[in-house]
């Protein structure tokens, strides 16, 4: 497809929504417009090339749909998860709105699991397709950094700050969890801008070593309660502890420590995207409509080292990405309070 017979995009947001969406979109909407190509926004994720209520809803996106939404959280094309598309059913649902709505080409912004679908979707619509990758987790293989990211890394070190104050206030210990899904890009992140005591995360704790774990830190906890009159807090990924942050805070209550679960939660989800997320995800926009013009498809688009470039669906997806190395071992040998009192 070139830019002369190029009529009709087609965009969705799928997944766990992240700030900065709607700047994805927005980005998408200008370029296209500039290359005199329209766009026609599915609502729902792959439900609205799916379920017949949101299939009506789909309509060409205008600039005016598109004004004033950079700086807003969510998406205004909504977002969900789509249990049909893992159906033949579906995926032929989803290729037939596609091609009864003329679209030449779709573009999905979401992360590994959308991407999987869109992969899923080749085998049944000709249509060119690429990525755009969006989800706070930072999980996808091949970008340095995923759109959302570091808006929720922000809003979760804006809580933990307030966490700090009162804990301090009441030199008392608190375990933060924090989202991820399965990675510990969040985690370790926020861990090292907060300058936790200890980060709990998929890279550096196995369940099986839960008990010793569990000795080490209270030891730690109540040297520095009783010796530093100091707050203590852990942060930690979600499904990694056996009965999250509230059973680690109970199992270290038992041993008599003072000791408070505090769940993040959906919070990092949401909110107005910080300047960087922005800034990605304007870039991602006109770089997928460029790709679609030079006839890419079955891509991510990526940033590496700043710049913009193309990632194929499968290598995006093959396996997660990992956190940085160097991260996770100047916080387990240097800045983690247990490091500091081996000293
Ligand atoms: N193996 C698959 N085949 C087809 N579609 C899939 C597959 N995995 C995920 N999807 C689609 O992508 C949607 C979003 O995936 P999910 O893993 O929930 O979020 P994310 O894209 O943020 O990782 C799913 O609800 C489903 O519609
Ligand atoms: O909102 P839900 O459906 O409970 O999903 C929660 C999950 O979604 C996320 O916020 C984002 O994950 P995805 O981007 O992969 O969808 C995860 O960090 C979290 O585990």
């Amino acid at each position: 497809m070139t830019k002369a017979n190029m009529k009709r995009i087609g965009i969705l947001t799928s997944g766990g929504d992240a700030p900065g969406m709607n700047a994805a979109i927005r980005s998408v909407v200008l370029a296209a417009h500039h290359y005199h190509i329209d766009v026609v926004g599915f609502y729902h994720g792959y439900n609205g090339l799916i379920e017949p209520e949101y299939v009506q809803q789909s309509k060409v996106l205008t600039l005016a749909d598109v004004n004033g939404i950079i700086h807003c959280g969510g998406t205004i094309l909504k977002s969900a998860r789509c249990p049909k598309m893992h159906t033949e059913q579906g995926l032929q649902a989803a290729a037939d709105t596609l091609a009864a709505e003329n679209i030449d080409a779709l573009v999905v912004v979401g992360g590994d699991g959308s991407f999987t679908g869109l992969i899923a979707l080749q085998a049944y619509w000709q249509g060119q397709v690429i990525g755009i990758p969006g989800t706070i987790d930072n999980d996808l293989a091949g970008t340095d950094f995923t759109i959302g990211f570091a808006t929720a890394v922000n809003t979760a070190i804006e809580a933990i700050d307030k966490i700090r104050d009162t804990a301090d206030a009441f030199e008392r210990a608190f375990i933060v969890e924090l989202m991820g899904r399965h990675s510990g890009h969040i985690t370790f992140n926020v861990g090292i801008a907060c300058a936790a005591e200890q980060v709990l995360s998929f890279e550096n704790f196995s369940p099986q070593h839960a008990t010793q774990t569990l000795v080490t830190i209270a030891k730690e906890i109540k040297q520095a309660q009783q010796e530093r009159h100091s707050s203590y807090i852990i942060v930690i990924a979600e499904n990694l502890w056996q009965g999250g942050a509230t059973a680690l805070a109970q199992q270290l209550q038992q041993q008599g420590i003072e000791c408070t679960a505090c769940v993040l939660g959906h919070i990092q989800r949401g909110g107005s995207p910080v300047a960087k997320d922005r800034i990605l995800a304007t870039k991602m926009g006109v770089a997928a409509v460029q790709a679609l013009i030079s006839s890419k498809s079955n891509i991510m688009i990526a940033e590496q080292h700043s710049a913009m470039c193309h990632i194929t669906l499968a290598e995006a997806i093959k396996q997660g990405k990992l956190v940085s190395q160097q991260l996770v071992d100047a916080q387990q040998n240097i800045l983690a309070l247990t490091a500091q009192t081996q000293c």
